[in-house]
């Protein structure tokens, strides 16, 4: 097995509370985020994510309202960590550039801009505006399964040359398989060469999200993101004490004690979840059809309101290739299905 000591390091962001946003439906409170962040933080994790699950301004009729507000959460997680950065998410669109001031402003040091991974282009003004402000960029192309390794290149560049200085392969529908990670991985760091690092950001529906992180390292990408016990939209982000574990037997250095952050997983962050993120029948088809993890909760509440399967509800969903943001055709595809039962 190759050997990693000495010359390879990665950074782990751990999202449980932003994509985990997803999983609780957008209902962290303040004492959720102090008490995970302060586990995290103790174990090493360097970088803590925290927002509605759809970046700053998700918290909408669309998406799913924040119980908490999301400014109160990344205030209270800067508050509480001792050496980790908090990161935020934000959509151009949904979010706007007051929202990033406002996250800067309570202390948030990493500014991480989230587009279709076709649309690059209106990330661009964000990133100029985060680099103005100092604070760390990183840039999510989302959906990146569903374009090929030279057209997200393209869309890296674009990224890069705003001021991004860490791209993402995002595979937000957990659908990607080892080649396709490392295809794209190594597009990216071909394209970007010094000019920006290269980051992975996985999902659980087709059981890969170690295994591609680990591929993904292996490509290039020094950033990885994941989530403690899984806490993500769909079947979950990768693992990060699996991860963790799976490097320290691989020499790969993560800065995360193993064990502290094997018993936040349990200890901390479970008692959090309202259930496990779980690779069922819902989350696999996601993998299999290439949906948008954050779909899973809509479909399902949209199946249950018009008396139809959301199986159904979401490999239509992945036929018309839909993309974050068409939360709305949900509720159409579902009035569709129920029409033609
Ligand atoms: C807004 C999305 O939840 C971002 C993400 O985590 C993904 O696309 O995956
Ligand atoms: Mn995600």
């Amino acid at each position: 097995m190759k050997s990693y000591s000495d010359t390879l390091d990665i950074r782990i962001t751990d999202s449980s509370l932003r994509d985990g946003s997803h999983a609780k439906r957008h209902q962290f409170t303040v004492e959720h985020v102090r008490s995970v962040v302060a586990a995290l933080d103790d174990a090493g994790v360097p970088v803590i994510e925290v927002t509605h699950g759809d970046g700053l301004g998700g918290s909408s009729f669309t998406y799913g309202f924040s119980k908490t507000p999301e400014q109160d959460l990344i205030k209270t997680a800067v508050e509480t960590a001792r050496q980790a950065k908090i990161a935020f998410l934000m959509l151009p669109g949904l979010g706007v550039k007051d929202d990033i001031r406002a996250a800067h402003g309570n202390g948030a040091t990493v500014c991480r801009i989230a587009t279709h991974c076709t649309e690059a282009d209106i990330s661009v003004q964000h990133f100029g505006l985060a680099r103005e402000m100092g604070l760390e960029t990183v840039g999510f192309l989302m959906m990146a399964h569903s374009t090929t390794p030279e057209a997200l290149a393209r869309q890296g560049r674009i990224m890069a040359d705003a001021g991004c200085q860490c791209v993402y392969v995002v595979d937000s529908a957990g659908a990607m398989v080892m080649d396709d990670v490392t295809g794209r991985v190594q597009a990216l760091v071909a394209e970007l060469g010094e000019d920006a690092q290269v980051g992975f950001h996985g999902h659980e529906n087709l059981a890969l999200g170690t295994g591609n992180s680990v591929v993904a390292i292996q490509a290039g990408a020094r950033q990885i993101d994941g989530s403690t016990r899984r806490l993500g939209a769909g079947a979950g982000n990768t693992a990060v004490e699996a991860l963790v574990a799976v490097c320290a037997k691989m020499g790969i250095r993560t800065g995360i004690d193993v064990l502290k952050i094997i018993d936040a997983a349990e200890d901390v962050v479970r008692p959090v979840m309202d259930d496990e993120c779980q690779l069922d029948r819902l989350a696999l088809l996601m993998g299999h059809a290439g949906v948008y993890s954050s779909f899973l909760k809509h479909a399902f509440r949209q199946g249950e309101r018009y008396g139809v399967s959301a199986a159904q509800i979401l490999l239509r969903a992945g036929e018309r290739r839909l993309v974050g943001g068409q939360e709305d055709q949900l509720i159409d595809i579902a009035v569709e299905l129920a029409a033609q039962k």
